[in-house]
């Protein structure tokens, strides 16, 4: 391995030289790779290979074990048994955030792994400092940072000096993502689930930039639930269930049905593939739930909004347009435009900051919203506790029981357990904020007859998503743009196209007005 460690440009760029799908080297290769956490076996007998130049996407369940075989495949965990080969060379026992044989192996992590109180110069120096200069290293690290940022996603509005904490949840998976790929020799480059905080157009410069990566030799694991993502991105798919690789193809020729079919999904089971019917009647004729009328201030212009009983009202349009503000206001109505009846439950879209109580137990973070409506005169009932725990665990397949420590869980998991902790709950209104990211596509669908289901039950849910397919699943649903309801949809003419067409139609009229 040669290191070519220069303090004014310290940080390989993409290397030149294309190299045909013939020749691709293998720069990680895991054999009959297992580990076990307590009861659990995460990773039962992996053998994959990653190879030089090839986009390899990775698919499976929320706890197939994707993550861990992740953290083994660039050195931070060892291995129970098997062998990681990185390079050619076997890495036995050699694992730990500074194993030298893993320096060219780096990781962007779906949860990321910055430190919130520092700024991003210092966050990329803790993490490469190795290779950058002793003397002015803020600014070594500052440069660095805004170079590759501004590579990767132009247009990012980030600086070197913000503090993490202080960034969107978008800004800081770039800066994850960023903070990877900053080493001074990069062969592999895994990305777990990256674009589940991010836009479409921050989307489509990351994958620009993996094609230069690719192009220049090296190889990149990609971990997503988008499928069809991973299609058009990956060269190989490899599926992983139940903590082997079970499946590895060429990415051409394979449909989404197939990689579905693959990860183990009763498919036709499901009545997932189109959207459950949403609830007779017309909304007008609903008594109002909760209601925002001409609301301004606060990156809002005169929204009105009005949510019915049993009505799923859905909040579309690009990312920050409001829609957040809006679920705010319904969650802490302070103002005089707000009108909410009822209690209320919320899922953050940002389990990092407000999502669970991680060092309780999954029953602990179910039961501590369900245990109003289960007590009576004040006591509590364990019995029924534990059973209403137990049914949300089985409903939606938490992996982990209902013991487990959230910590314990995978990503998608926690993300379940917020999810059914407010479906869990007596609140008459639900306001979700983005709720299934990082939720696996079988999951979601049953989560999406959840809120259907609930609906039915009179529960009133306010959605808000980032992906304007999930809107179908809605009764009404308001595009937002710059701050303003730009369209009001209903029935039949929500779908996709629409929400987007809406979007791009309004937004360059709003444009001649601004
Ligand atoms: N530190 C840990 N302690 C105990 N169990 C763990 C730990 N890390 C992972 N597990 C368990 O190992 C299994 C695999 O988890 P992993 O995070 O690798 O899944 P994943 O495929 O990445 O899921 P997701 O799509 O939800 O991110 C899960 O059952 C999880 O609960």
């Amino acid at each position: 391995m040669h290191v070519h460690n220069l303090p004014a440009e310290p940080f390989a760029a993409p290397r030149g030289a294309d190299r045909g799908s013939s020749d691709r080297q293998p720069v990680v290769v895991a054999r009959h790779v297992t580990k076990t956490y307590g009861r659990t076996r995460a990773l039962t007998g992996v053998d994959l290979e990653v190879r030089a130049g090839e986009v390899l996407g990775l698919v499976g369940h929320n706890g197939a074990g994707k993550s861990t075989l992740m953290r083994v495949l660039a050195g931070l965990e060892a291995c129970d048994e098997g062998t990681v080969t990185v390079g050619g060379r076997e890495t036995s026992g050699e694992a730990g955030p500074r194993a030298a044989a893993f320096r060219g192996v780096r990781m962007a992590y779906q949860e990321t792994s910055l430190c919130p109180d520092l700024t991003v110069a210092e966050n990329i120096w803790v993490s490469s400092r190795h290779c950058l200069p002793r003397l002015r290293w803020r600014r070594a690290a500052g440069d660095a940072a805004r170079r590759r940022l501004g590579e990767m996603f132009p247009g990012h509005g980030v600086t070197s000096g913000d503090r993490i904490e202080d960034l969107s949840l978008a800004q800081r998976q770039m800066v994850e993502i960023a903070r990877a790929s900053l080493v001074d020799r990069l062969d592999l480059l895994i990305l777990d689930e990256p674009t589940e905080s991010l836009g479409p157009d921050a989307a489509r410069s990351l994958y620009d930039y993996v094609r230069g990566l690719t192009a220049g030799g090296v190889a990149v694991l990609l971990i997503s639930h988008r499928i069809r993502e991973i299609l058009s991105v990956a060269d190989r798919v490899a599926v992983l269930r139940d903590g082997a690789v079970i499946a590895d193809r060429p990415a051409a020729g394979l449909g989404e049905h197939d990689v579905l079919t693959l990860m183990g999904a009763q498919v036709a089971d499901r009545a997932g593939s189109e959207p459950a019917a949403a609830a007779a009647g017309e909304p007008a004729d609903r008594p109002v739930m909760a209601e925002l009328r001409g609301a301004t201030g606060s990156g809002l212009h005169d929204v009105s909004v009005r949510v019915g009983a049993g009505e799923v009202v859905g909040l579309a349009g690009l990312a920050g347009q409001g829609q957040q503000e809006v679920l705010e206001r319904l969650w802490r109505p302070a103002r005089r435009d707000t009108r909410v009846h009822g209690s209320r439950a919320y899922v953050p879209g940002d389990r990092q900051r407000s999502g669970v109580l991680p060092l309780w137990t999954v029953a602990e973070n179910l039961i501590v919203t369900a245990m109003r409506g289960i007590a009576r005169h004040g006591l509590r009932r364990p019995a029924e506790e534990r059973a209403a725990v137990g049914s949300w665990v089985e409903r939606l397949s938490i992996r982990g029981g209902p013991d487990a420590a959230m910590t314990e869980l995978s990503g998608g998991n926690q993300q379940k357990v917020i999810v059914a902790r407010a479906f869990a709950s007596t609140a008459d209104l639900v306001l979700l904020d983005d709720p299934f990211r990082g939720v696996d596509v079988h999951t979601k669908t049953d989560l999406y007859q959840l809120i259907r289901h609930e609906a039915a039950q009179g529960r009133s849910v306010v959605w808000y998503s980032s992906e304007n397919a999930e809107m179908a699943h809605c009764d009404r649903v308001y595009v937002f743009r710059a701050g303003r309801v730009v369209a009001e949809l209903a029935g039949e003419e929500i779908s996709e196209e629409q929400i987007i067409a809406v979007s791009f139609a309004e937004s360059d009229g709003e444009q001649s007005h601004e």
